[in-house]
């Protein structure tokens, strides 16, 4: 069965870009950290330009949804109807991991050619500076990483995987709904999906969970915490633990910063659903920023389709004057492109003679 963990097999990253800076023993931005962010697209204002924000309890959202969808690919949510106290338990483990000396955090460091454990995100592999960032990845119940990361401390492991654990398990349930919800608002339904009814089956979706770590940086207009990437995923919902930081592309109008609203969830939608809905839903080109006073945290549950399951456009959005623009995939195979083509990865699957028959 082919499996995303097996994604970065053909393509390993190099070692020396996995190993995040010692955040604990610096003091300055070193060169190799130090950015030089460009302001061809500049930051706006957020009070002039601000992302769309969802009330999931407003039953009239559904076109609010769908622009938010094809204008900007992403939106911040209010009344989820997930717990604060699940965030709140997940915000201190995650705190509890990244506060660890970074001897015991590398102890649980991501092999080159591995989805999980402690490490520098995969994308750092195309950019030429260092970003100012840690994660770590997990799929499911993380013992064996836990382990290393708190040697000789049962309670502490416990701690940490049943708190992942709650977090994916709410996770699982809200993001299956709201790709529902999503797909709704493109006039479509979830037995449209053609591997929902698949040997498969729907809830064999799989996801990943990603923390991230933003140390409080000396310089932060020098450094980039996580670089401009689109997600791979169908849908990310982001935890942004209420600190600024996090940046949307609009285009013709500039980053738009994302402003933490209490209780809210952003909604990034990714590659995938690019793909899944004929490109009505745009993939969203984000980056986040670290800040000179406050460690900034966050956590990002990656939601995707079953393992081994082709993605192409969904057959209720195809017809005479809609071709397919894309060639099937599945999140593994688009993984691995991505892993050598990065921004790149979404057109080499686009399906030439849709184009052509289009022109
Ligand atoms: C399933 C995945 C999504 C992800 C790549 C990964 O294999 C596991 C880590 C994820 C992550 C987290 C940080 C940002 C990101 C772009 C990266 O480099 O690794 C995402 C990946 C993604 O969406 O492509
Ligand atoms: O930390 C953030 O706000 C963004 C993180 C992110 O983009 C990701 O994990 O893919
Ligand atoms: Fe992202």
């Amino acid at each position: 069965m082919s499996s995303i963990t097996d994604s970065y097999k053909a393509n390993p990253m190099k070692p020396n870009l996995i190993i995040p800076l010692d955040f604990d023993n610096v003091h300055d931005v070193p060169e190799s950290h130090r950015w030089t962010i460009s302001t061809e697209d500049p930051v706006v204002d957020p009070a002039t330009c601000s992302l769309p924000l969802v009330d999931l309890s407003d039953p009239n959202s559904t076109s609010l949804k769908r622009q938010a969808c094809e204008k900007w690919g992403a939106f911040q949510m209010i009344n989820h109807g997930i717990p604060l106290n699940v965030f709140e338990e997940v915000e201190i483990q995650t705190r509890r991991l990244f506060t660890l000396p970074t001897q015991q955090k590398l102890s649980a460091l991501r092999s080159p050619d591995s989805v999980t454990g402690y490490g520098m995100p995969h994308i750092q592999t195309f950019y030429p500076k260092l970003m100012w960032t840690e994660g770590f990845q997990l799929i499911g119940y993380p013992m064996k990483d836990a382990t290393k990361l708190w040697p000789n401390q049962p309670d502490q492991q416990t701690n940490f995987c049943d708190a992942m654990e709650k977090y994916q398990k709410e996770m699982k349930a809200f993001t299956e709904k709201l790709f529902g919800m999503l797909l709704g608002s493109l006039g479509l339904t979830l037995e449209d999906v053609h591997w929902y009814n698949s040997a498969e089956g729907f809830s064999k979706h799989i996801a990943v969970l990603s923390l991230n770590s933003y140390p409080v940086c000396p310089d932060p207009s020098h450094a980039m915490g996580i670089a401009p990437h689109t997600d791979t995923s169908l849908i990310t919902v982001l935890y942004q633990s209420g600190t600024t930081g996090l940046q949307v592309l609009q285009d013709g109008v500039g980053w738009v910063p994302v402003t933490p609203i209490a209780g809210a969830l952003v909604v990034n939608l990714g590659d995938l659903m690019h793909m899944v809905s004929n490109g009505l839903s745009k993939s969203i080109l984000h980056r986040a920023f670290a800040n000179n006073s406050n460690h900034r945290v966050s956590v990002a549950y990656f939601f995707g389709p079953p393992s081994g399951s082709e993605i192409s456009p969904l057959a209720k959005l195809i017809d005479h004057d809609h071709p397919p623009e894309f060639n099937p995939v599945t999140w593994k195979e688009f993984l691995e492109t991505k892993t050598k083509h990065f921004l790149k990865a979404i057109e080499l699957l686009r399906n030439k003679g849709a184009a052509k028959s289009s022109e």
